[in-house]
């Protein structure tokens, strides 16, 4: 997968018609669309393939997370749709993780890219002890990110944060997909482990999931257009 822009707006929503909106408005502005749990448990494939009708690549974030041959199985039932991405949780374990690249293999030539989820960014050192994790955010993704490599997956889904440890692990093939982006003085929100869009583009990131920052916004293109701008600085 080659972006020439490597934005992918989190399209959490719903409304089917503010998604499809929304994919039209950012077509020239966006490398791509997330669709995950929140549109995709609403409106399955039929909502999936209006928004792929807009013609942005899709991310399929479902973040699959089960025994190897159920994950496996929900791979496989996403492949007819020829997401760009699709992913499971690492936590899920090496057999799992094989299991799904085995899947995505199936689909040969329109083989999506598999990613795996490490620490979501909404989580920090104090959350990740409270499971029960000892060591740093840090330390814990690079152990899950290594598994997925070793399991045969494309790359994973971290924070900007782990970016330069991972790159050093895994070299520059190895597909870094990072969440908790925030443009300078935008709400935070839920997310903890974020950083700005240039600085995680700098580090090294090979797509940059952002959503409310820009479907949040009063007028979406344009927030995604100054993103853009800040990229290109
Ligand atoms: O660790 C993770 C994994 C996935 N996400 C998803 O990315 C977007 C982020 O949306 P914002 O509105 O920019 O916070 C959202 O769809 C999450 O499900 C993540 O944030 N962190």
């Amino acid at each position: 997968m080659k972006l020439e822009n490597p934005i992918f707006c989190a399209l959490d929503t719903t409304d089917i018609g503010r998604a499809v909106a929304l994919a039209r408005d950012l077509k020239g502005s966006v490398g791509g669309a997330k669709l995950g749990m929140e549109f995709f448990n609403a409106h399955g494939p039929e909502g999936y393939r209006a928004v792929a009708e807009t013609g942005l690549p899709i991310f399929l974030d479902l973040k699959l997370h089960d025994i190897p041959n159920t994950v496996a199985g929900g791979i496989r039932a996403v492949l007819p749709l020829r997401p760009a991405i699709v992913n499971v949780h690492a936590a899920g374990g090496a057999a799992m993780m094989r299991a799904a690249a085995d899947a995505a293999r199936e689909a040969g030539d329109a083989r999506p890219l598999l990613i795996a989820v490490t620490l979501l960014t909404s989580l920090d050192a104090s959350d990740l002890a409270d499971t029960g994790v000892t060591g740093s955010p840090s330390d814990h993704v690079r152990r899950l990110a290594a598994l997925a490599a070793g399991a045969g997956l494309d790359g994973v889904v971290c924070s900007a944060h782990e970016i330069e440890a991972l790159r050093r692990d895994l070299g520059p093939d190895f597909k870094l997909v990072v969440p908790g982006i925030r443009p300078e003085k935008s709400d935070v929100g839920d997310q903890k482990r974020v950083m700005t869009p240039s600085q995680a583009l700098a580090s090294g990131a090979d797509v940059l999931v952002i959503g409310r920052p820009i479907t949040g916004a009063g007028d979406p293109r344009a927030a995604a257009d100054e993103i853009n701008r800040s990229l290109a600085a």
